[in-house]
């Protein structure tokens, strides 16, 4: 598989991702594809969000842009896609306008009986798994790509919320009052995000991250009654896939954002290379955390970002400091997606101050 596409030229990733003290921090940034740039607010004046999704050409244009524009200072490509595939795989509609919306969400677990029987993977998704080949040649092992998925709980939160919530007031009723319909529905969802890693990584995505954004909405107890499980049975069953399939394994990388009370837990038990993790716990104290058991992803608050040249300086020369204060691999990155209003210079400015500070001597 690997030998289909041009080799890699930069493989500070792949290193830190195995836990190697690199000679500077690989650096790349959730949602480095997005709206706070101009190339893909051009694109996305003529095509809808999920039309760009599908589009195998325009989903390799728009993955491609922000590796152009920071030549040289960007260390991974991420598919662009999103993470309600999945639910639209499993036969729900999903509207982006602009915010994720879902038209008929999952009221009773007695609804679940609408969702399709048997996801055909290579027949819903298979357009992620061209898009990503596309990009391989297209990217010519310039930088690593990333392939990605949403955590089961994430996705079981939108899928019954129907969209965002302040409160997940419905998917915590599930959760309290259908426990055992709510397990259910998670591995059926944790089922599909199996197949769709292992085709992302048969399709060429040389790491893979699974993105519990609603992760920090659940106490540590819950968290490791209801998400943990679905985490584990993702690495697991990824691994053991590939095993059989005789495909070699790649990184995988969690992001369980704000569930820093189970980093413990995770590290130890949730099977993952890397964990991502976001601003409010330091780095120092999460290394401390989990050793050299793991390497570390993240961490700087995306909102430094708007707050000019100097303070992004001062913040990632502190994010360095605490990353490098133990033993294990990092990778720089925000502690969540970069938001729409950022000027595309500041990132820059914060890519190349990651570069400068990250430097092991
Ligand atoms: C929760 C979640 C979603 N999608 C995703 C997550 C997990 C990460 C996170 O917590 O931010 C993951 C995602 N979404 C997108 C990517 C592409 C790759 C990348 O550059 O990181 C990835 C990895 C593109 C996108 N996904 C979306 C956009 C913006 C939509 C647009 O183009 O109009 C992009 C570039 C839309 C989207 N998609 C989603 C939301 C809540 C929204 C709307 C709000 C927002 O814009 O942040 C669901």
């Amino acid at each position: 598989m690997e030998s289909a596409f041009p080799p890699l030229k930069n493989d500070l990733m792949l290193r830190a991702a195995r836990g190697e003290e690199t000679e500077r921090a690989p650096v790349w940034v959730m949602r480095q594809a997005g709206r706070y740039l101009p190339e893909f607010r051009k694109i996305r004046q003529s095509h809808e969000f999920f039309e760009v999704c599908r589009s195998p050409e325009l989903a390799t244009a728009v993955t491609i842009q922000p590796i152009e524009r920071y030549s040289g200072l960007l260390d991974a490509a991420i598919i662009f896609s999103d993470i309600l595939v999945v639910p639209q795989a499993m036969g729900m509609e999903v509207q982006m306008n602009p915010g994720p919306h879902f038209p008929e969400p999952l009221v009773t677990p007695d609804d679940v009986k609408k969702l399709s029987p048997v996801v055909d993977i290579n027949k819903e998704l298979g357009y992620v798994f061209e898009a990503l080949k596309r990009t391989r040649k297209e990217l010519d092992g310039k930088v690593p790509l990333i392939g990605f998925c949403g955590a089961p709980w994430t996705l079981f939160a939108y899928m019954i919320e129907g969209g965002g919530s302040k409160t997940f007031e419905r998917a915590k009723t599930w959760l309290f009052k259908y426990p055992e319909e709510s397990n259910a529905l998670l591995l059926r969802i944790s089922e599909v995000c199996v197949d769709f890693l292992v085709g992302q990584i048969k399709a060429g995505a040389q790491l893979v991250q699974v993105f519990d954004s609603w992760a920090d909405e659940l106490s540590s107890h819950d968290f490791r009654l209801f998400s943990f499980p679905a985490l584990q049975y993702i690495s697991r069953n990824v691994r053991t896939r590939l095993a059989a399939e005789k495909v070699p394994a790649v990184p995988m990388i969690c992001f369980a954002k704000g569930a820093n009370l189970s980093l413990e837990l995770l590290a130890e038990q949730g099977g993952y290379d890397v964990l991502g993790i976001n601003w409010q716990i330091d780095p120092a104290e999460a290394r401390k955390i989990v050793g050299d058991r793991v390497t570390l992803q993240g961490n700087m608050d995306p909102t430094v970002l708007y707050g000019g040249r100097d303070a992004i300086e001062k913040a990632v020369k502190r994010m360095a400091e605490g990353f490098k204060s133990g033993k294990g691999g990092w990778i720089a990155n925000l502690g969540h997606g970069i938001t729409p209003g950022v000027d595309p210079e500041d990132l820059r400015w914060f890519l190349e101050c990651v570069h400068k500070y990250s430097a092991r001597s």
